[in-house]
């Protein structure tokens, strides 16, 4: 069965569950409110950097993947509904749903024709969010899941730089949907992908999606808890030591293993604001996390730890090399990077003489951050020519062994890579 789905938001979520329907033949609706994104999109060109995504938008862009700027005739025509807009942090960290709920208000009017829809919250929520907030806000509006429509949850976990190949080859399927025509519907849309398709109840849903990001985040704050420890001790080798942590055969040679391994904490769009989001849903309820807790004060105390090891090596009055801005090599985005925070750290510290170098990332990171006293390099080479000291933030492979080729020049190693 081949059906219409519109598709809200569209980012690295929104680009590549439109893609992925349409790349199955199915026929899609993007709306997003940014328009200097949908120009882009329209002239079949990435808003980022994202590995074969870039090819299925030019396959299929104005053929089985439009973009409109009606959304309510992109909803009229469409038997599901996506919402993959940013939930962003809150004041006190809780998500904030006020995207998803401004995705609601463009199309609420097209519900009551008659045709029964399904609505998939995509977008990350903590659970509860479904059957708490989006529903009664629903009902509220005179509109009442049934009849008319479903109201699904289906989170995603794809991982920035593997977008498409993640989203093609997903390990699982998961919806939160309680009612029988929406689990019908959903398990016919994605009947195409070679996946295990698991219905579960709303909360259920969206609590596997945190299940999965607060275990990442709690992985990567214990390995950079115990190389605090190491470096109290002192006289340990960090790096081999959990090299050889990962032999053991129990990780069965498991990807998951590269999480457990220290660095200069997480960043991204997803784990530092998923945790956060967690704990504030569960304080909320009435219970104190108390490992996301100390998993969140280890993060934050990450950058402090790594700026404190490069005032130990370097002058202030010496200039630094930044290498790497993205948050996470393979990408280009520089949402809650290590490196801002870092350099943040040192100019309050009194260093004044940057200059940077990242491989895709050198624009993003100005445009977004703004640093008037940091200078960008366009190669390796020149960066590492003229600084007196060099610290290294994104394990870019490209950065291996440069080390070496600089033997005079104190490397300040935040990935613990070289
Ligand atoms: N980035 C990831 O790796 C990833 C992976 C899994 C889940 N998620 C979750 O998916 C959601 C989206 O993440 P993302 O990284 O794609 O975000 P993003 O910031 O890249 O994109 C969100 C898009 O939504 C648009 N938007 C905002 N309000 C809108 C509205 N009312 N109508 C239409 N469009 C609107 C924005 O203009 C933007 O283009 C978040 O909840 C995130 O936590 C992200
Ligand atoms: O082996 C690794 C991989 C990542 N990281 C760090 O962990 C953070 C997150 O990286 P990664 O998980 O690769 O990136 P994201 O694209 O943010 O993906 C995470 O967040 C997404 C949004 O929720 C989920 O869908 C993904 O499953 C989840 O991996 C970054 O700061 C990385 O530096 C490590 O320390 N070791």
């Amino acid at each position: 069965m081949k059906y219409s789905v519109s598709v809200f938001g569209l980012g690295f979520v929104g680009i590549t569950t439109a893609l992925a329907f349409a790349e199955k033949n199915h026929t899609v609706y993007g709306f997003d409110v940014d328009t200097k994104r949908t120009s882009l999109l329209k002239a079949g060109q990435l808003p980022f950097l994202e590995q074969g995504l870039d090819q299925a938008l030019v396959r299929h862009i104005n053929n089985k993947f439009m973009i409109t700027d009606n959304a309510e005739d992109a909803v009229k025509n469409s038997d599901f509904v996506f919402l993959c807009v940013g939930t962003p942090s809150g004041e006190r960290g809780e998500a904030d749903l006020s995207y998803i709920f401004s995705a609601i208000e463009k199309f609420a009017s097209v519900l009551h024709d008659g045709k029964h829809r399904v609505i998939v919250i995509k977008s990350t929520v903590p659970p509860s969010t479904t059957s708490e907030r989006v529903i009664p806000h629903l009902k509220k509006m005179g509109l009442s899941p049934g009849d008319m429509f479903s109201v699904a949850n289906n989170p995603e976990f794809l991982r920035e730089g593997k977008c498409w190949d993640d989203a093609m080859h997903a390990d699982r399927i998961v919806c939160g949907v309680e009612d029988r025509k929406g689990e019908d519907m959903l398990r016919s849309l994605y009947s195409d992908f070679d996946a295990p398709f698991f219905n579960v109840s709303l909360n259920t849903g969206e609590y596997i999606k945190y299940l999965s990001n607060t275990l990442l985040a709690t992985m990567i704050s214990y390995s950079n808890e115990m190389s605090k420890i190491a470096d109290v001790i002192g006289d340990i080798q960090i790096k081999e030591a959990f090299e050889i942590l990962h032999m053991d055969r129990r990780w069965g040679g498991s990807n998951m293993a590269s999480y457990v391994f220290p660095g200069c904490g997480y960043g991204g769009y997803c784990l530092p604001k998923d945790t956060q989001a967690m704990y504030a849903a569960s304080v909320s309820k009435g219970y104190e996390p108390m490992i996301l807790k100390d998993v969140i004060t280890i993060n934050e105390s990450m950058p402090q730890f790594m700026a404190n090891k490069v005032m130990h090596v370097v002058n202030p009055s010496e200039t630094l090399g930044i290498l790497g801005l993205s948050f996470k090599p393979g990408s280009d985005d520089v949402r809650d990077s290590s490196s801002a925070k870092i350099i943040k750290l040192l100019l309050a510290a009194g260093y004044r003489n940057f200059i940077a170098y990242d491989p895709v990332a050198n624009e993003a990171f100005d445009g977004q951050y703004h640093f008037s006293e940091l200078e960008y390099c366009e190669s390796l080479q020149s960066i590492c020519e003229k600084s007196d000291a060099l610290v290294l933030i994104t394990a870019w492979q490209e950065f291996a062994g440069i080390d070496k080729k600089y033997p005079d020049k104190p490397f300040i190693d935040c990935r613990y890579f070289l």
